[in-house]
């Protein structure tokens, strides 16, 4: 018998081939076929259901994690599965865990600031996981502000070790992710101190639990630091707090790439820059901006895919109702969050690229590209997130009521999501240090020093503060070339315009506070023209397949002619367009909606999702969401009984109380 499908009429009007686009959203074909393996193997395994997931406790929660990464582990082992498959597995289990900070922060900070005789000491041990470790630089007084960090690490060259000590209650480390429960070992970000010196924060590999019993060592207090927001979602990690007294390491725990410490306890900087401590920071931000355009994606299918099934008004005879897709409203809301998930896919693709660049030039020693990595993590890591965290909230509202069960998979999403605009640096924060790179590229534009990489537009900044944009009918927005040049002398004239009013301020620090609204502004305006710039540049390539282009390219001028409305003012008070080629944008942007529309289910099928990752009754891929809604409502708990406990106690006396007064 054939399957249910009630998306196939939807499916029919598609007018591309989606085989092709699943392989442009997976990146290649090969990464394509290993990530739909993965996939499917994780969603066939009944370890790693996940459906009952939001109704354990807590403990229940932290057991079943363990249960799930012990397990995901063995079928890692057996299959013997590559790095990048285990990768991808650990993400399709989709529950967070000790393991992502043991993988994506532990070992990264080791290989990342450990010299070649730390990596061959511990990362072996690491690999095969016979310790496991955790990323401690976060306090209880101090998160944003690493510099202020109060963690002590002092030498002691009698015993050539160093004393890691927690001075204060706020020097507490508190929020590292696997800390609390699990990890035998940390990277510790304390204040170096040789010769009574303070030589500001640097990373120390710290043992923190027996590897025999899982007892803290002699000198450490640690434990979780409790529930977080939202039933499921981040509860399975243990988020932990950690206290150090006087804990002995010897000398060569310390990580020596940057600086090191000699025998004698002198304090030597190498030509390394500083700035390399963060660079685990750096790493992970570029994975975030990945990770983006999945949860992104994963919220937008289910929202598209509920659209076309739910239908409210407008029977005609006794027809059926409007599919709610069909509304303008419900589109308007939609497809741009639609068009951002590929657009943060495109960006996501090309940070790695940069990512992969920098690292290995700063393997030979250049560090020129380095402030600009650093701005482009911070920048879209920041960008990419709050755009999704807010996207995922839209897309539950877009499902209506049923968008807040639990079972739609939405409020789950949201609350494991949101803090992504936090840890890794809270947004606003990177937002600064975005705008503080571009303040620096206009102080130079003068001085011969030409801009490169994503300011290189800055370059062209004499023709970008006078050009007009030339959209005289609504389809004049479909010229790559003009939508470009509107974003960059947008960016351009925003940043420098910020520029000149800081130039008024006789202490340059004093007008970056006082002006860091406007310069956060303009920092998304600089991130805003990189997402629109790499999707042009993505449409450049060679994209086979029938109308994949083509969907492309509707989806890019989407995504940059919603932006282009929601921040009309920016483009209009910079002078960059008029109010009337900002109508004539919005108009167009209304035909390219229609385009879209057919193809809104193949777009969000082409990410590929098995119903188990997507985990939601309201995006499955059968459209078959009433009756699944139905069935699911029966399994709750509370229908364990049709009376429910506490009836006698509480309802009961309550109910029969009008016997009481009757009697009175
Ligand atoms: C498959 C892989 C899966 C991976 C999965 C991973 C799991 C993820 C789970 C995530 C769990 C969360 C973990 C965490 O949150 S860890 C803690 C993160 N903490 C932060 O992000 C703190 C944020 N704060 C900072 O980064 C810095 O303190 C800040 C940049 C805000 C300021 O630093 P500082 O005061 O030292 O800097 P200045 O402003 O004085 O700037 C000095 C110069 O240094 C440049 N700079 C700053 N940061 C960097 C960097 N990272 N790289 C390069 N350069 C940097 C800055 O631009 C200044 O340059 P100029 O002097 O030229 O202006
Ligand atoms: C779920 C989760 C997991 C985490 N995992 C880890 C981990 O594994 N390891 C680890 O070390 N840490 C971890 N952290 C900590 C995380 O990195 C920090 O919470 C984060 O960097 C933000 O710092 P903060 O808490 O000090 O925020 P604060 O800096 O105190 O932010 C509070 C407010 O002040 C504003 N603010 C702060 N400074 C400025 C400024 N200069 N200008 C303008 N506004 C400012 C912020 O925008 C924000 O609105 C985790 C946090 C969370 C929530």
């Amino acid at each position: 018998m054939e399957a249910l499908d009630y998306h196939a009429e939807e499916r029919r009007k598609a007018e591309f081939n989606l085989d092709e686009m699943k392989i442009v959203w997976a990146g290649s074909r090969r990464n394509y076929e290993l990530s739909d393996r993965v996939a499917r193997l994780v969603a066939s395994d009944p370890v790693f259901r996940k459906d009952n997931r939001t109704m354990l406790t807590r403990k229940d929660l932290f057991k079943d994690t363990l249960r799930k990464a012990a397990h995901a582990w063995k079928r890692i082992i057996d299959l013997r599965l590559s790095e990048e498959e285990a990768n991808m597995l650990r993400s399709y289990v989709d529950q967070p865990a000790f393991t992502d900070l043991h993988w994506g922060m532990f070992i990264p900070a080791i290989k990342g600031q450990g010299t070649s005789e730390q990596h061959e000491k511990w990362l072996p041990m690491a690999y095969k996981m016979q310790i496991i470790g955790c990323y401690a630089q976060t306090e209880l007084g101090h998160g944003s502000n690493v510099q202020g960090l109060e963690t002590t690490a002092t030498f002691d060259p009698q015993t050539d070790e160093f004393d890691l000590h927690s001075p204060t209650l706020t020097s507490s480390k508190w929020w590292p992710g696997g800390l609390g429960k699990v990890s035998t070992h940390a990277v510790v970000y304390a204040r170096l101190i040789t010769g009574g010196q303070d030589h500001g924060v640097h990373g120390f590999i710290v043992q923190l639990r027996g590897l025999d019993d899982h007892l803290p060592l002699p000198g450490i207090t640690v434990g979780d630091i409790g529930m977080k927001f939202g039933s499921g979602a981040y509860n399975s990690m243990d988020n932990g707090l950690l206290r150090f007294d006087h804990v002995r390491i010897p000398r060569n725990q310390m990580l020596m790439r940057v600086s090191q410490v000699t025998r004698e306890g002198k304090f030597v900087q190498s030509d390394v820059p500083r700035q390399l401590v963060y660079g685990t920071m750096v790493y992970v931000r570029q994975t975030i901006v990945s990770d983006a355009s999945c949860a992104l994606a994963r919220a937008v299918c289910i929202a598209t895919r509920y659209s076309a099934v739910r239908r409210q008004f407008g029977s005609q005879n006794g027809g059926p109702e409007i599919q709610v897709i069909d509304y303008k409203t419900q589109q308007s809301r939609l497809f741009p969050l639609l068009a951002s998930a590929y657009a943060f896919r495109f960006v996501g693709e090309w940070l790695k690229w940069l990512y992969t660049d920098v690292t290995q030039r700063l393997q030979a020693n250049d560090f020129s590209t380095l402030p600009e990595a650093h701005a482009c993590t911070a920048g879209l890591k920041s960008m990419t997130t709050s755009v999704t965290a807010d996207a995922i909230e839209e897309c539950r509202k877009l499902c209506g009521g049923h968008g807040y069960l639990s079972n739609s998979g939405l409020p789950e999403l949201f609350a494991v999501y949101i803090p992504t605009c936090t840890y890794e640096g809270d947004n606003v924060v990177l937002l600064l240090q975005v705008a503080r790179f571009l303040m620096k590229t206009v102080s130079q534009l003068g001085s011969g020093k030409k801009p490169v990489g994503t300011t290189a537009y800055m370059g062209r900044a004499e023709h970008l503060m006078q050009c007009r944009c030339e959209v005289e009918m609504a389809q004049d927005w479909l010229k790559p070339s003009t939508i470009l040049e509107a974003f960059e002398a947008r960016a351009v004239r925003m940043s420098i315009a910020c520029a000149k009013s800081l130039g008024k301020f006789s202490n340059p620090e004093d007008g970056f506070a006082e002006l860091s609204p406007d310069l956060v502004e303009v920092a998304i305006a600089h991130c805003q023209l990189i997402v629109v710039s790499k999707f042009l540049e993505k449409l450049q390539q060679d994209i086979p397949g029938k109308g994949v282009k083509r969907q492309l390219e509707i989806l890019c001028n989407v995504y940059a002619l919603h932006l282009l409305h929601k921040h009309l003012g920016d483009f209009v008070a910079t002078g960059c367009i008029t109010p009337n080629q900002g109508a004539l944008a919005n108009e167009q942007l209304r035909l390219l909606y229609a385009q879209v529309r057919p193809n809104a289910i193949a777009l969000v099928d082409a990410f590929n999702y098995t119903d188990h990752y997507l985990g939601s009754i309201l995006g499955c891929y059968d459209g078959n969401v009433y009756q699944k809604l139905y069935q699911e409502a029966w399994k709750d708990p509370l229908n364990d009984t049709v009376v429910p406990d506490g009836y006698l106690e509480y309802l009961r006396p309550i109910l029969k109380q009008h016997i009481r007064t009757a009697r009175l």
